[in-house]
This record gives C-alpha cells, structure tokens and sequence, in this order.
C-alpha cells in the first residue's frame, strides 16, 4: 500500500481533540492525514494555533454537527473533570482519555455519578521526551500497544469505537482492567523515567572531562530525563502507590550493591577475600541481563537479539548515505540504526543491527567497500 495514500478508517468524524499538546496534535494529525474531521480544543490559545498550524484539525464552528467521538489528551491532574465535563456536554458522543495512569480517572469520574456507559478510558504507549503540538507526529502510535480499559460499565459500542480509533491510527489495542494496567506501567515506564532522571541529575557537577568521555551506555539511559517536568510530576503522583513499591524494591537492590561495595572496599580487604561482596555484583549485572531479554521488539513480538556491526563513519555530508547505500547493495537488511559522534574528531559511528547471520558477511563487504570498521 502506497504510504500517502492512508488505509480506510472506520473512526467517524467530527472527533473532538481536548487537549491538543504532544499526544492530542498527534491523534489529531492522524485522524486528519486519513481524512477524519478533526476539531480542536485547548485553554492554551498557543497551543490550539500551533496544532491547527501543524495540521491537526481546525477551530470549532457555530454549525459543527454533533461530534461522535471525544479524545481527551489533558495533563494527567484534570484528565476526570476534563472528561466529566465533555461527557456532560455531548450527550451522544464517546469519550476517551489518554492519561498516563488510568485507576484514579476511572475512580474519580464514578465518585462523580459520571455516565461511565460512554466513557472508555485508554492509554497509547507512544510518546516523546518532548510535549506540546510542534513535536505532534502522525505515526507517533503505528506499531504500538494502545491500552484500552473496559470499566465493566463500558457499552459495547464504546469499546469498539476507542478499539477502532487505536487501530485507525496503526496501533494495537490491548484490554486490561486499571490495576493491572496502572502496575504495569509503573514498572515499564514511570520506574525508567525516575531512574533517567536520577542517574541524569547525577551529572550536573561532573566535570567537562568526564562528559567529553560520555557514551552510547549513558545516552541509552538518560535519553529520557529530557522530558517534561510538570508532566511527569503529573503523573508520578497520580500512580503513587505502585511506583513507590517499585521504588522500594529497587532501593533494596541499591543498598545491597552499596553494603558490597563497602565490603569490598574497607581498608585492607582483597575483594576475592570479602565473602559475598563480588556475589552480589555479579548477581545485579546478571539479573539486569536476565531483564533487558525480556523486552520485546520495539513494535511487540518476542525479543531479537541482532548482530552489530560499528562502522566509522567520515563527518562529510552524503557519507552516511552513501553507507546505507552499500548495506542494501550487499543484500543486507538494516533492523535497527545507531548514530555516535566521536567527540573531538571528525568521525561519526555508525552501529548497524542486523541478523546475527549476516553480520560476517557485512562486515566482509564494507570492508571490500573501503569502510573501516570499529572493533
Ligand atoms: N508525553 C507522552 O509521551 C505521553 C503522554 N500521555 C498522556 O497524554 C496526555 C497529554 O500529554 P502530552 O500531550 O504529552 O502533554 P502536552 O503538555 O504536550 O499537552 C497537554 C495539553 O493539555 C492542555 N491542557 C492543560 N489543561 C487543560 C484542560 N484543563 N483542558 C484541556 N486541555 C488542557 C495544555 O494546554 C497542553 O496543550 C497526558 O495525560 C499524558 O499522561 C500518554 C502517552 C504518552
Ligand atoms: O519515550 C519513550 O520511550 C516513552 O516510553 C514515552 C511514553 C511516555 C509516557 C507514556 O505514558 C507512554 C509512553
């Protein structure tokens, strides 16, 4: 299928976006790219100009019909009266949330006597370390899951249309009821993004010569302290109680590292002779292994582990070009791609993942190519 050329969707138009920063614009230009009638809503008069501009849909008119469909992308703190609220003024329309964490929503809008029949909580696992509608992408949620809550007081029909707008937009939904959804994404999301933010905080006093030595390692795992602070304070304190219990698990395996530590550096002490202490190193990079083998491949499915193949790469414009070029021309299909600046010199890193059986044969004919690989 031709890419500018969008599948047919089954979501009806006019969809209200409510909140139209990073993940709203996204839908919104989704939905608008496949030629749904998108209209859009912000308190922020920026923001709502910036998604029309970036083509996320337009501004309300006196005679829009009657909106089917309400996608609610507000910060996560006023995520329930945002959704009361649309529930009370479009009495036949579905509404849907994107919040982050979904027990507290759901709670809330039942304390408040909401009419749940039409509400269908939802939450994609697609965002950016970047908010607001500039960074709005169209294929932000293609391959992702797309959590869909089923209250039990969910009708039917609004089950199928938040499962269909999440297919519509390329994404996978997923059923799960909020406790399970909101342990879940204590660990796989909210539990990454204190540890980025934590381990990134680190480097504020490191001096220059020790950033200068800075790695893939440390980009891989701070990637993410980027992201926007009120957001995240958002949500953190909206999932409370099941980040803290990941948290004190982990403080557990942090005071152990740290006891072994000490043990293997007291005064006088052979690490090889400190019973334990080397154990409980070994164990924490082990367990860490046994870990990082469990995520699945960025689109789902089980983990692949891929070959890599590091090649240098001039700092000259069309160098990498002409490299990708020479990886098609030996047969070899790219899984995933990886750019390092080498700091100081004029050379780039280019890691290039492929299966593990093609690896020798890539390397072989970049090598015939004139490329230089790093070992
Ligand atoms: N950023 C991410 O990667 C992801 C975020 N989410 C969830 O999506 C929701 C939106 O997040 P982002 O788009 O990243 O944030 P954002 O900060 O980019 O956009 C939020 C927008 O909501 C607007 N807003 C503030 N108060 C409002 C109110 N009372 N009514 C309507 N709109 C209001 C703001 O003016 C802003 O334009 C949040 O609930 C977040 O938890 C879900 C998945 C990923
Ligand atoms: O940037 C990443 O890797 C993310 O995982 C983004 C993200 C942030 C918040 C969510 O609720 C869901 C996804």
């Amino acid at each position: 299928m031709s890419l500018d050329a969008p599948a047919p969707v089954a979501t009806r138009g006019p969809v209200r976006v409510v909140g139209t920063g990073l993940l709203g614009a996204s839908v919104g230009l989704a939905l608008s790219t496949r030629g749904v009638d998108v209209v859009l809503s912000d308190p922020s008069r920026t923001a709502l100009a910036l998604a029309r501009d970036v083509g996320a849909g337009r501004l309300p008119a006196d005679d829009d019909a009657p909106v089917t469909l309400v996608v609610v992308a507000a910060p996560p703190d006023v995520t329930a009266d945002v959704v009361a609220a649309e529930l009370r003024a479009h009495p036949h329309a579905i509404v849907t949330d994107l919040a982050s964490v979904k027990g507290y929503v759901l709670a809330d809008l039942r304390a408040a006597g909401a009419d749940l029949t039409r509400y269908v909580g939802s939450h994609p696992m697609a965002g950016r370390e970047r908010s607001g509608p500039a960074a709005a992408l169209p294929d932000l949620f293609v391959g992702r899951p797309w959590v869909v809550i089923d209250s039990g007081e969910s009708s039917a029909a609004a089950l199928l249309a938040v499962r269909a707008l999440a297919t519509d937009l390329g994404a996978v939904p997923r059923a799960m009821d909020p406790a399970e959804h909101d342990d879940a994404v204590a660990v796989v999301s909210h539990l990454p993004q204190v540890a980025a933010s934590l381990v990134a905080a680190r480097l504020r006093d490191a001096p220059n010569a020790a950033l200068d030595l800075s790695g893939q390692g440390l980009r891989d795992v701070t990637r993410i302290a980027a992201s926007d602070a009120g957001l995240w304070t958002s949500i953190l304190a909206a999932n409370a109680a099941s980040v803290g219990a990941v948290l004190v698990e982990l403080r557990a395996d942090l005071d152990r590292v740290i006891d072994a530590l000490a043990s293997a550096a007291a005064p006088g002490a052979a690490p090889e002779t400190v019973p334990g202490a080397l154990g409980v190193l070994a164990r924490s990079i082990a367990q860490g292994n046994a870990g990082v083998a469990r995520i699945p491949g960025k689109h789902g499915g089980t983990p692949r582990v891929y070959a890599v193949v590091t090649v240098l790469v001039p700092d000259v414009p069309g160098e990498l070009a002409r490299l990708l070029t020479d990886v098609g021309a030996a047969g070899v299909n790219l899984e995933d791609l990886q750019l390092e600046h080498s700091s100081g010199r004029p050379v780039g890193m280019a890691a290039i993942s492929v299966l593990p059986g093609r690896a020798e044969h890539l390397e072989r004919e970049l090598t015939a190519r004139g490329w230089r690989l790093a070992s």
